[in-house]
């Protein structure tokens, strides 16, 4: 068998953190994997202690994710190259205006075949135009990169609640192996070959996310915040949408979807539960029910009884994930 893989994660900001502690906990139980993650840390005095002195006894990253614990083989070092020298596996998760300092302090000191992967939203700007970040790490340290973005807020991954992640990723044997150091039952891992496309999207989406606040700070609607990235619609009704307002409800009141929609929308009449049961009729003739997860636990819940408690258990169970 191969030497299990050392990881390092090279930052501890609020998204470093919350990767060490998945990253941390997967390694632990995983033999392919080094159990010691090590987790480069920019050194800082916080209450008049050390952060990495912080992170090693206390076991919490008291600055960046407060509140939430560290596994304990979850190392912190303050010196970059000490952190990145043995590593397999190099994670990048820093902010990508410091992407630039990492690669000159460690190129040439890592040891040659180390996997990288990064997961920092941003874009390099330069004389040739655009670049992305994995494209910069990537040039500077000649290594493989791959790159994992999602809609993943990172007290939210830390605290365990359910979410899905997309890592982009060329060759089919590192996205397995990147896959089974990231993925857990509540981070659900899809691994898709077009890395750069999966990179554009996270980092353009931080400039929608600035637009959104405008938005929200002047006092717009729901429409006005989506009406600038193609997937508008399917923004807007996740946030203020009736069919969303009505099954929040239903969740919250026990009471049927027909009830509620009286009570609630005074004649107007919800799409979605109609949708989904039309759908579903589409989907049993054609017998791929089973590749859309999503839409028949919606028709299962709205239709046949089945308790909403048993949502999020049907789309852990996504074909993508398995
Ligand atoms: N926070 C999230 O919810 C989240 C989720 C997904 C992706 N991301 C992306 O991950 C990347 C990292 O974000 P984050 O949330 O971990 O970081 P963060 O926003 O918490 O940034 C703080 C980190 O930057 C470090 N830092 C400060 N000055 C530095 C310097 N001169 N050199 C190097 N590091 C320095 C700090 O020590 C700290 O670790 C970003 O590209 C972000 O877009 C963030
Ligand atoms: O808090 P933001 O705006 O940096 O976004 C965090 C993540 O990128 C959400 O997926």
């Amino acid at each position: 068998m191969a030497a299990p893989q050392k990881v390092c994660v090279v930052g501890s900001g609020n998204w470093g953190s919350a990767i060490a502690k998945i990253v941390g906990a997967n390694a632990a139980q995983n033999p392919k994997f080094d159990s010691t993650v090590k987790m480069w840390v920019f050194e800082e005095t916080v209450d008049g202690r050390k952060l990495t002195e912080i992170i090693n006894t206390d076991h919490v990253n008291v600055k960046y994710l407060p509140g939430r614990k560290l596994p304990e083989n979850v190392l912190a070092v303050p010196d970059l190259v000490e952190a990145s020298r043995d590593a397999d596996i190099l994670i990048f998760v820093i902010p990508h205006q410091f992407i630039g300092r990492v690669c000159e302090t460690i190129k040439g000191k890592i040891k040659s075949g180390v996997l990288g992967i990064s997961l920092i939203k941003g874009v390099d700007e330069g004389p040739d135009g655009l670049k992305l970040i994995s494209d910069v790490i990537q040039e500077k340290l000649g290594i493989t990169m791959s790159v994992l973005m999602g809609a993943n807020i990172a007290n939210e991954v830390a605290d365990e609640k359910f979410c899905e992640t997309t890592i982009g990723c060329k060759n089919k044997n590192h996205g397995a192996l990147l896959k089974e150091l990231m993925q857990t039952n509540n981070f659900r891992v899809t691994v898709v070959e077009e890395h750069d496309v999966v990179e554009i999207c996270g980092a353009l989406k931080n400039i929608v996310a600035v637009g959104a606040g405008f938005c929200d700070g002047l006092g717009f609607g729901d429409n006005t915040k989506a009406a600038s990235c193609g997937v508008a619609d399917l923004i807007t009704t996740c946030y203020g949408g009736r069919n969303r307002k009505v099954a929040e409800a239903f969740v919250k009141t026990g009471k049927s979807i027909e009830e509620l929609e009286k009570e609630m929308l005074n004649g107007q009449k919800l799409q979605g539960p109609a949708t989904a049961a039309e759908v579903h009729l589409i989907l049993k003739h054609k017998n791929l029910i089973d590749k859309f997860p999503l839409f028949n636990a919606v028709y299962q819940i709205c239709y046949q009884g089945h308790p909403v408690a048993e949502f999020i258990s049907c789309l852990q169970n996504h074909p993508e994930h398995m």
